[in-house]
């Protein structure tokens, strides 16, 4: 492999250049609130986890940087050692370097150096405390640990504040279903081809997608022919419009959907149409990963890019939530009384059944879905502890799709081995998802419920997704508070994508090729096995 120089990525870091009056130079970080100290503490001091990477032995930061295709030099490792120092999102102190990773290797890889800079680097003016709070020092407001209303600044009479919730979408109808799995399957962030065979993402997609729909189809089937997305997503808007208003901010809230209507472009459109004039971006995903939050961020920095007014705006973007309190405590809760529900409660295994991902994103692309996830158990199940709740728990993970590996324990695997253990009581905690979807309805509800039945288990529970629980939605509005304050513009005149079709000719050349390939997969009896054997 050519020597990759780390300092070559080294520019995009670089503090953001200001763009407004220095009283404007501000910052926008992740969401900030988060778990108390003492539970921080308790975090970072047990073991196998720590403080900062900075201080990362030579040969974890060697895999760290081969893991992105960089050599493991002295200055490389100087230049991630400074990295993993200035990059604000790193609020998961215990697991700094994982994060840093999946913010190199999900925006700004050794090929696409270039992404909203300005959104998420830290500028020198901004300090970090210990408890993984960044606190900026050029605000035009303060925030405490409890914000409870929004404090009126200089800006407040100017703006038009919009936040925008963003979610996967889903078919509302069983005729959806296909184009739905084709958009979902076209995305790169999806289907991760190298480089050289990007050409065929989307004739795989067409392929992948026909060939799933009948089995998906039967799922929308049994859950009344639709997904109940949309809607769960418009009350979640209506609600948490409600709690900023009563929180003192007036807002517009807007729904982007990734696959499906309402589509990201068309809530951007809206927001420009009205003139809104400071955004929060909220995806509704409480841990990031480069699938979901990573993917519809990534369309969002595109579109903003491109056009004159978007990028000038202020923007703040929550990349993730999963450990602030209210979410915590909202997602004790709603197990709790799940709990009571059962004759013998502290009998009742819980059982966290989060969304795989495919294990290559963890180890290779560095998605830092997998330790956001068992951090957010962790902190749930203290949560419940300090209640006097200890109830044994596990976490697996749900909704595997095609040939490669995914995180593992397979949530199927995991229930039939308890009820071969002898475990005659669970409770299913759905835990990557914050409405209720195909994904609780159908796989959980009904196939694993009849699976862990077979395996032997007496009683089984299931909890809620949260939907629009108060608490959540009231802590969802304290995260929009903390970050607004913090909003500066995604500006940049760098050309970012190179997966752009601009260009006409190298789209028709893409197009001929690719369903060329296409059309000759498709005839061949072996390729049509394996596909089948995978996704029907
Ligand atoms: C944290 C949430 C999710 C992650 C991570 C995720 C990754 C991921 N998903 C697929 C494939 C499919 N996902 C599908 C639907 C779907 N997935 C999520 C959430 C996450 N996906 C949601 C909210 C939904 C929508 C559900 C609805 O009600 O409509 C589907 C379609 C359904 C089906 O056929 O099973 C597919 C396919 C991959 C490949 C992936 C990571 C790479
Ligand atoms: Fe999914």
């Amino acid at each position: 492999m050519a020597c990759a120089s780390f300092s070559k990525l080294n520019a995009p870091w670089s503090p953001p250049i200001d763009q407004h009056s220095s009283a404007k130079r501000l910052v926008s970080f992740s969401s900030t609130r988060l778990v108390s100290v003492p539970t921080r503490a308790k975090i970072v001091g047990s073991p196998g986890r720590g403080i900062l990477a900075s201080d990362e032995s030579h040969a974890t930061c060697g895999k760290n940087l081969s893991s992105i295709g960089l050599d493991n030099s002295e200055t490389n490792r100087q230049a991630y050692r400074q990295f993993l120092l200035l990059v604000t999102y790193l609020h998961d102190l215990s697991k700094p370097s994982s994060q840093a990773l999946a913010y190199l290797s999900s925006y700004s890889t050794c090929k696409r150096i270039g992404i909203a800079g300005a959104s998420y680097l830290c500028s020198p003016a901004q300090k970090r405390n210990l408890v993984g709070k960044t606190f900026c020092t050029v605000g035009v407001s303060k925030y405490g640990e409890n914000v409870a209303e929004y404090q009126s600044h200089s800006h407040a009479t100017e703006d038009k504040v919009g936040v925008l919730l963003l979610n996967l979408g889903g078919p509302e109808t069983l005729h959806d279903v296909q184009p739905f799995l084709f958009n979902l399957f076209a995305d790169p962030d999806i289907i991760r081809l190298p480089r050289l065979f990007r050409f065929l993402q989307w004739p795989l997609a067409k392929l992948i997608s026909v060939l799933r729909a009948p089995k998906s189809k039967e799922g929308y089937a049994s859950i009344g022919g639709g997904s109940p997305l949309r809607k769960i997503t418009n009350e979640q808007a209506h609600a948490l419009k409600m709690a900023l208003e009563a929180k003192n901010l007036p807002v517009n809230v807007y729904v982007g959907m990734r696959y499906w209507y309402p589509f990201t472009e068309e809530a951007v459109q809206q927001i420009k149409r009205d003139r809104i004039t400071r955004l929060v971006v909220l995806p509704l995903y409480p841990q990031f990963s480069i699938s979901t939050t990573g993917s519809s961020i990534r369309v969002l920095e595109r579109i903003f890019r491109e056009d004159a007014y978007l990028s000038r705006m202020p923007v703040s973007i929550i990349r993730s939530w999963y450990q602030r309190e209210g979410y915590i405590k909202s997602m004790a809760d709603l197990i709790q009384k799940e709990l009571e529900k059962f004759s013998n409660p502290e009998e009742v295994m819980i059982f966290f059944s989060a969304h795989g991902v495919p294990v290559s994103y963890v180890e290779n692309a560095g998605d830092p879905y997998k330790d956001q996830m068992e951090e957010c158990i962790y902190l749930i199940m203290q949560n419940l502890k300090d209640r006097g709740v200890g109830n044994d728990h596990t976490l697996a993970y749900q909704s595997r799709v095609g040939p490669v590996q995914w995180l593992k324990p397979y949530t199927d695997e995991v229930l039939v081995e308890l009820g071969q253990k002898g475990v005659k009581s669970l409770l299913a905690v759905p835990v990557s998802f914050v409405s209720e979807h195909i994904e609780t309805l159908e796989e959980i509800d009904m196939e694993y419920r009849e699976l862990a039945l077979e395996s032997g288990i007496q009683n089984w529970g299931r909890v809620p997704a949260l939907n629009c629980t108060s608490s959540f939605i009231t802590d969802l509005a304290d995260a929009v508070l903390e970050v607004l304050p913090a909003a500066t513009a995604i500006s940049s005149s760098r050309k970012i994508s190179d997966e752009d079709d601009n260009d006409f000719v190298r789209y028709a050349i893409k197009m001929f090729f690719g369903s060329v390939l296409a059309f000759v997969l498709l005839l061949s009896p072996k390729m049509i096995l394996v596909f089948k054997n995978n996704l029907l």
